[in-house]
C-alpha cells in the first residue's frame, strides 16, 4: 500500500524539524522537500511590495515536483534504493505486500491543483505572528531575507495562501506549532499510525 502524506504551514512552524523525526522512526518512507524546487535567485522577479517574490508558487519549479512525486507512486522501491533509503526484503517480491510512505513537505502545498488529490492525510503547521518572525529572524536561508522581507512580503504572502487553501475547503488537519516538538512528533506520529490502519 502506498499513502502520502502532507506536511504544510507557516515558514518556521516546524514542517521539516518534524519531518525529520518521523522519516527516522517510519519504516519505508521517502520525503520530498518543496524548499529543494526553489529556482536561482536570478530568476527569482520583483514584485509590487518590493521584493524578489520568494513566497510565491511561480517561485519554484512545481513541475519538477509534481514529477518527483509521481516518480515515487510509480515505484516506491526504485525511489527509495535511488534516495538512500532502506527497504524491507519483502519488497522485491511484492510491493504492494508492505506499506510504502511518502512525506511530501513544504510551506506552499495546498494552493497548487496538479499536487492536491495526491494526498491521503493533510497537515498543516500554523504558529503566530510573533513567533513567526522570531524564529525567522533566527534564520540563515541560502539567500538571506533583506531587512523588511518578513512583514513585507512573508507574512502577507501566508496569509493570502492560507485564506486561499481555506476557501477551498480540503480536509486538513491543524497542528500547533506552539507545541514542543517532542510533543508535536508524538501527536502526528499516533495519528498517523490510525490513519494507515484505516486506511489497510
Ligand atoms: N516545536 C517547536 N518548538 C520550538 N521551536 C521549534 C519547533 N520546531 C522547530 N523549531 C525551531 O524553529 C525553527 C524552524 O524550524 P523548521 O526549520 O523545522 O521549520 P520549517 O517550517 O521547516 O521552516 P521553513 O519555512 O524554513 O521551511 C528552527 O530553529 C527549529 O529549531
Ligand atoms: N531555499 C531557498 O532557496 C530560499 C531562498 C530564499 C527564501 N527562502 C524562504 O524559504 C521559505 C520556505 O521554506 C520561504 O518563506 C522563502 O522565503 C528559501
Ligand atoms: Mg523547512
Amino acid at each position: 500500500m502506498k499513502f502520502i502524506i502532507g506536511i504544510g504551514g507557516v515558514t518556521n512552524g516546524g514542517k521539516t524539524t518534524l519531518t525529520g523525526r518521523l522519516i527516522k522512526n517510519l519504516p519505508n518512507c521517502c520525503v520530498v522537500h518543496q524548499d529543494d524546487f526553489f529556482k536561482p535567485q536570478d530568476q527569482i522577479e520583483f514584485g509590487e511590495d518590493g521584493f524578489r517574490q520568494w513566497d510565491v508558487m511561480t517561485a519554484m519549479d512545481m513541475d519538477a515536483m509534481v514529477n518527483t512525486v509521481k516518480g515515487w507512486m510509480e515505484n516506491p522501491v526504485k525511489f527509495a534504493r535511488s534516495h538512500g533509503v532502506s527497504v524491507s526484503a519483502a519488497d522485491d517480491s511484492d510491493p504492494e505486500r508492505e506499506i510504502h510512505i511518502l512525506i511530501v513537505e513544504g510551506f506552499l502545498l495546498y494552493n497548487y491543483k496538479p499536487l492536491l488529490d495526491v494526498f491521503n492525510k493533510s497537515y498543516y503547521v500554523t504558529i503566530p505572528y510573533e513567533e513567526c518572525k522570531r524564529r525567522r529572524s533566527t534564520r540563515n536561508y541560502t539567500v538571506p531575507d533583506p531587512p523588511g522581507l518578513f512583514d513585507g512580503h512573508v507574512w502577507p504572502m501566508y496569509l493570502k495562501h492560507r485564506k486561499e487553501m481555506e476557501n477551498n475547503s480540503l480536509d486538513i488537519q491543524y497542528l500547533d506549532g506552539m507545541k514542543s516538538k517532542e510533543e508535536l512528533y508524538n501527536q502526528v506520529y499516533e495519528d498517523m499510525q490510525n490513519s494507515l490502519l484505516n486506511a489497510l
